[in-house]
C-alpha cells in the first residue's frame, strides 16, 4: 500500500496547493503552541482550509487540553481533522466528539518510554488515528512538535502492532531516513515539517527529493520536476 504523506506546518494557500501537487494527502496547521517552527494565526488557518479541495486532510494541531476550548478553535478555523497534540485525558473525547460530529480526531502520542505505548494502546480507543511525534511533555517549555528529532522506532512498532486504527509516523523524518522509518514501523502515513522547510519557507527542492525517497510514494512521476506547475489557478 502507498504510504500517505501528511505535510506540516503549512503557512498560505501557496504551500498548501504546492504540498497537494506534490502528492501530500494531508495538510498540518499549527495554532498556537508552546514552542515549534509552524505557528500560524488562526485567520490564516481559516483562510486555508477553506482553500484546501476534498478530499485532502486539514489538520488543525492544537495545544488545547480543555474540551470546550477545542471545540471553540475546531468551529473558528474550519478544518475536517483535529490533532491533539497533548496527552488528552480520555474523558475529553466524547465531549468533542459529540460537539463535532464528522471531525476526524487524531491522538499525538510523544514516544518516550513504554508509558508512552501504553498511553497509546488506551488513547486508540477513542479516535480515528495516532500520530507518533518525539515531543517531550515535560520539558521545561514543554515541546508539543516541529523538533526535528526522531524518536525510538522500536517502540513506535510495537505501538503500531498494538493497535487497530491508522497510525501516522512523525519526528525528525528526512529524505536519508524515511525509507528505513517505513520500512520499520510500516505506519498508515508519515508526518512531517522541519526537514522540508527553508528560512520558514516550503523548500519544493527538498520536498521533491523528500516525496522520491519515499518507496511507495504517491504521486511518484511528480516529483521529477521540483516546482510542480499548479493545478489550482
Ligand atoms: O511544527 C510545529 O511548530 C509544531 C509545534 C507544536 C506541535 C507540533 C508541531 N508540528 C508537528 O510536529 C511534527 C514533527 O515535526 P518535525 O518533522 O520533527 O519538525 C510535524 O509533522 C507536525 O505534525
Amino acid at each position: 500500500m502507498r504510504t500517505k504523506v501528511k505535510i506540516c506546518c503549512i503557512k498560505s494557500i501557496e504551500e498548501a496547493h504546492a504540498a497537494i501537487e506534490f502528492g501530500a494527502s494531508a495538510l498540518g496547521l499549527v495554532s498556537t503552541m508552546p514552542s515549534g517552527p509552524g505557528i500560524v494565526d488562526e485567520a490564516v488557518i481559516a483562510q486555508i482550509a477553506r482553500s484546501v479541495p476534498p478530499p485532502i486532510a486539514t489538520f488543525l494541531l492544537t495545544s488545547a487540553v480543555d474540551s470546550e476550548e477545542i471545540v471553540a478553535q475546531q468551529r473558528r478555523c474550519g478544518t475536517n481533522t483535529l490533532q491533539l497534540c497533548d496527552h488528552l485525558p480520555p474523558s475529553t473525547y466524547p465531549t468533542i466528539r459529540n460537539a463535532l460530529p464528522g471531525i476526524k480526531l487524531v491522538q499525538v502520542v510523544h514516544v518516550e518510554d513504554m508509558e508512552s505505548v501504553d498511553y497509546a494502546v488506551s488513547a486508540a480507543e477513542h479516535v480515528d488515528a495516532l500520530l507518533l511525534d518525539s515531543g517531550r511533555l515535560s520539558a521545561p517549555i514543554k515541546e508539543l512538535g516541529g523538533t526535528g528529532r526522531t524518536h525510538d522506532w522500536g517502540l513506535s512498532r510495537k505501538i503500531r502492532d498494538a493497535i487497530k486504527i491508522p497510525l501516522f509516523l512523525a519526528g525528525g523524518l528526512t529524505e536519508e531516513n524515511v525509507a528505513e522509518a517505513i520500512r520499520l514501523v510500516e505506519p498508515f502515513g508519515i508526518d512531517l515539517c522541519s526537514s522540508v522547510r527553508t528560512a520558514d519557507s516550503l523548500d519544493f527542492e527538498k520536498l521533491g527529493a523528500f516525496f522520491a525517497a519515499i518507496p511507495n510514494a504517491p504521486n511518484k512521476a511528480a516529483h521529477t520536476n521540483p516546482l510542480p506547475e499548479s493545478r489550482f489557478k
